[in-house]
């Protein structure tokens, strides 16, 4: 396949020749040779497959929300095209027979490549866990959220031991249970079907739980010598805090475009964990990702259905859906002024593949898969629910504006494709692999 005429994110333009899944050639005045697919990309930008390191689809166990085929068309969709899974699943990924059942689905239905997270919970074996080719281990979650996997400091502790001791990253939900503030729920809208404001969330899962679950997850990670990444940091005080060690975080989209202020018209869908923080706090998080401080940018993608969402605020399940509108979402945040491009490149998809090690990708250089995404920075689409292709149905960011792929490329194969008269999404005959292949680490 030969893509002609695309501008990179450094703004160099080339074209970009590809054989056998692989990047093999990055030039000017390259012609097509006999039989050759060609991509005409003037006009466009060519950018690295996002990688997207926090994710939730769902199977096994929770497949009404999302499932492996519908996740990954969703990312394939949004030019996401590595995606790493989450083990808050039924039954969660603690143990080898359940990171087997998971990676046999994913391995039949997964359009993107992926990796497998490894879960700590009481009940976990990291002897056959570790004999896995685990992507990570984690979320570990130092709170309850979906799932009730909250541990305590100690097995926390044991946990970046055994990490440490097989060099496998670990990611960290951080959220400090008791410096929640629960009398901030009383009185909180419970009504089924009314979709109560999330401001008693934001109030009841404080700023400082995070901040002081950060601290304290930094210095374990520390004296335990383990690689330590934050999940979805809500607060600019914990990403300081992060950048002060060799630890690295993540934003998610919602905590960079909304904030408490959007509590009211969300309702239940602006529930999540870590939870909507102030406006403040918000562009001031929108400001470190602009000024490079941010290492990642991750969505946390947890559907769950609209109708769970439209129970009360007490009822209805933390977390809301996001691979798919992620980079489209950053690049209108580019194609307003408000991000460099290049800051969207590295957030997205360079610095993941650093930081968990995924030397093929990331980069749009000879020798790296070519998993590549063509967008038309001039032409933005409004954000639809009924338009994406997560099983939840729903996005928070429904009527947003997106810069969407044209054409997302896995491994040289065209996954997906927006035809460009009708805007009718097809997804290509691609199967994902496990990013981690190589056998047990
Ligand atoms: N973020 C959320 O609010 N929910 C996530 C779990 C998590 O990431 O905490 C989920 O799996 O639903
Ligand atoms: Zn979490
Ligand atoms: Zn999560």
């Amino acid at each position: 396949m030969l893509i002609t005429g695309a501008e990179l994110a450094d703004g160099r333009v080339r074209d970009v020749r590809i054989r056998d899944g692989t990047i093999e050639t990055v030039a000017s005045g390259l012609d097509p040779v006999a039989k050759e697919r060609v991509i005409d990309a003037r006009g466009r930008h060519l950018l690295p497959g996002g990688i997207d390191v926090h994710v939730h689809f769902r199977e096994p166990g929770g497949s009404h929300k999302e499932t492996w085929e519908s996740g990954s068309q969703s990312a394939a969709a949004g030019g996401v095209t590595t995606v790493v899974d989450q083990p808050n699943t039924a039954p969660p990924t603690v143990d080898g027979d359940a990171f087997d059942e998971k990676a046999e689905l994913a391995a039949d239905a997964s359009i993107v490549e992926y990796g497998i997270n490894g879960g700590v919970s009481p009940e976990w074996d990291p002897e056959s866990l570790f004999a896995r080719p685990l992507f990570a281990l984690g979320e570990v979650f130092l709170a309850d959220s979906t799932g009730e996997m909250g541990i305590e400091l100690d097995r926390f502790e044991s946990a970046l031991a055994v990490a440490a001791e097989h060099d496998v990253p670990v990611t960290v939900h951080a959220e400090d249970a008791t410096r929640f503030d629960p009398d901030a729920l009383d009185g909180a809208s419970n009504g089924a079907g009314v979709t109560a404001s999330a401001e008693p969330w934001s109030a009841y899962r404080t700023a400082e739980a995070e901040i002081a679950a950060v601290e304290r997850a930094l210095e374990a990670a520390d004296r335990a010598g383990a690689q330590v990444h934050i999940a979805h940091t809500s607060t600019p005080e914990a990403v300081d805090l992060v950048a002060d060690t060799d630890a690295t975080c993540e934003v998610t989209p919602h905590h960079l475009f909304f904030s408490r202020e959007n509590a009211e018209r969300l309702g239940t869908f602006g529930r999540m964990n870590p939870p909507l923080r102030s406006e403040e706090r918000r562009s001031a998080l929108f400001e470190r990702l602009r000024d490079g401080a941010i290492d990642i940018v991750a969505t946390d993608h947890a559907p769950h259905t609209a109708a769970e969402k439209r129970q009360g605020l007490l009822d209805a399940p933390s977390g809301v859906p996001g691979v798919e509108t992620c980079y489209p979402l950053l690049l209108e945040s580019v194609r307003t002024g408000n991000l460099a491009l290049e800051t969207v490149r590295n957030a997205v998809a360079t610095t993941p593949a650093e930081v968990f090690g995924l030397e093929r990708k990331g980069r749009i250089e000879p020798g790296t898969d070519a998993d590549l995404v063509l967008v038309d920075l001039t032409d933005p689409r409004e954000i639809e629910a009924a338009a994406l292709h997560s099983a939840c149905g729903w996005t928070p960011f429904e009527g947003w504006q997106g810069v969407f792929p044209e054409v997302t490329i896995l491994r040289g194969s065209v996954v997906y494709e927006r035809d460009p008269v009708t805007g009718a999404a097809s997804f290509g005959d691609v199967a994902g692999g496990n990013v981690r292949a190589n056998g047990p680490r």
